[in-house]
């Protein structure tokens, strides 16, 4: 292959060379033309929504098809596995999990650097990701709420754990030293967490080159028929997911249904063309960039599994501290009360509120009232509104920073990131100091300029807690 092998170019040519396709002839004619983007796609950068991704080339008709990945050019565990060597290895390692393997896989693959049949591929992976199991103890704790900082440390010692425990397997493997270590691990594993769609054979999924190279939009509302979005107060648990199959979970494990497949579905694996397909979930601009929806995901999910946030994401929640008197006066589950994005209170907070306020003795004959959404009294409504405005300002108030401070802060952050002049540092060491002297003492680092490649990345994730708890 002429050129840099690791260059976009190569590797766009590399993917024509297996069928990768976005061009609209190739679909109907089933022809071999070694087209990859330029017909209805193109890579382009977007600072401010995931940096590369894919704008239209053309406009775009909802609906419409727009790139096919055949299966052979997906990157599977048993696609993997045909390595002899490899398959003998793992078959003696059945305890381990689907995406233990597929790590595993990965990073012997990878291993094999330039003689890598996915070399080109690979070369355009990240070199690094801002998952949550990457935040260090500075950067978890800027996160400031306990049920994050939570999240944070169980990703945390997830990765460990899944690492101490397919250990055995990657030395039987014989990889190299640096493959073995915690980081490796943390970035092949955030690799599949962030870049794997669904298939329907296989639950570790699968690496769809050029078909990741979409950035995400948060399933839309303006997609769905209006008696599902009316279904959304009635059934906490129903999640639309627009992309992927019928019925499949989201990466948190909670169930996603497609109810409106033919309206919703913009990606999914199709047996009769044996491709991964890809469609216009609305129309765009020539352009425009194309978005795909992963699953329906808060900021702190997002955060988890993708290592960004989504500004103003209509799916996300803030929980706050009910006592237990109030779980126990109504069926609700936990996890369905809560403030929506737009700071209303979730259906089944307003109707777990609702009954708890009322006597215990009035409950079951006011209780289908509750249920269906519809308000007791205007003095119920009143005292719970009353109620959880006081527990909201409580929680506000008890953060360590207020919200002026957290955007001086993020202001800060990104002044550090643009390579400030000395001026602009003394600066800044004069209104956050504190903060800024902490965060370079715990990197074990002095305050230099430019910032090291350790200091800007932890930097970019420090910016990411403040702006999770600033959303
Ligand atoms: C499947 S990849 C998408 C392509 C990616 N931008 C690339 O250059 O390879 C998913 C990653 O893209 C980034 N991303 C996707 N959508 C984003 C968005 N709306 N805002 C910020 N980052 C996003 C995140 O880093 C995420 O982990």
């Amino acid at each position: 292959m002429e050129g840099d092998p690791g260059s976009l170019e190569s590797f766009l040519k590399w993917a024509s060379t297996l069928g990768i396709s976005d061009s609209t002839d190739q679909f109907q004619s089933q022809s071999q033309s070694p087209s990859c983007l330029g017909s209805s796609l193109l890579v382009s950068y977007f600072p401010d929504a995931g940096g590369r991704g894919l704008a239209a080339a053309r406009e775009l008709g909802k609906g419409e098809l727009i790139l096919r990945v055949p299966k052979s050019a997906l990157i599977t565990r048993e696609r993997l596995i045909k390595d002899q060597k490899l398959a003998a290895s793992v078959n003696r390692y059945s305890h381990l999990s689907s995406t233990q393997i597929l790590i595993v896989c990965l990073l012997a693959e990878m291993g094999k650097g330039k003689y890598s049949w996915w070399y080109p591929y690979f070369m355009q992976f990240p070199r690094s990701y801002d998952t949550l199991a990457s935040f260090t103890w500075f950067e978890t704790q800027a996160l400031q709420v306990d049920d994050a900082i939570w999240a944070t440390e169980k990703a945390i010692s997830k990765a460990e754990l899944d690492r101490k425990e397919a250990l055995p397997l990657m030395k039987d493997l014989e990889l190299r030293p640096q493959l073995l270590t915690f980081s490796s691990w943390l970035w092949a594993s955030a690799t599949v967490s962030s870049r794997t769609m669904h298939i329907p054979w296989d639950d570790a999924g699968c690496l769809c080159p050029v078909g990741d190279l979409f950035n995400y939009a948060a399933p839309g509302e303006e997609s769905l028929p209006s008696e599902v979005v009316e279904s959304w107060g009635q059934s906490s648990s129903l999640q639309v997911c627009s992309s992927l199959n019928d019925v499949t979970t989201n990466k948190s494990g909670t169930d996603v249904f497609n109810i409106h497949s033919q309206r919703l579905t913009d990606a999914e694996y199709k047996d009769d063309v044996a491709a991964y397909c890809f469609y216009a979930r609305k129309r765009y601009k020539k352009g425009e960039q194309v978005l795909l929806s992963y699953g329906t995901y808060t900021n702190l999910e997002l955060l988890e599994y993708y290592g960004f946030i989504l500004n103003g994401n209509p799916n996300d929640k803030a929980f706050i501290r009910l006592e237990a008197d109030i779980h126990s006066s109504s069926s609700w589950p936990k996890d369905s009360l809560y403030i929506q994005q737009d700071g209303k209170p979730s259906f089944a907070l307003l109707s777990a509120l609702r009954l708890w306020a009322i006597p215990a003795n009035q409950r079951r004959s006011l209780g289908h009232l509750a249920y269906s959404g519809s308000q007791l009294s205007v003095d119920n409504e009143i005292f719970i509104m009353r109620w959880m405005r006081n527990n909201c300002c409580a929680v506000l108030e008890n953060f360590p920073t207020a919200v002026e401070e957290d955007v001086l802060r993020l202001h800060v952050i990104e002044k550090m990131q643009d390579n400030p002049t000395p001026n602009e540092i003394e600066q800044m060491l004069s209104t956050s100091g504190d903060e800024i002297g902490a965060f370079f003492d715990l990197l074990k680092e002095s305050i230099e300029l430019p910032l090291s490649k350790k200091a800007r990345r932890s930097m970019s994730r420090w910016k990411l807690a403040v702006q999770w708890r600033l959303s």
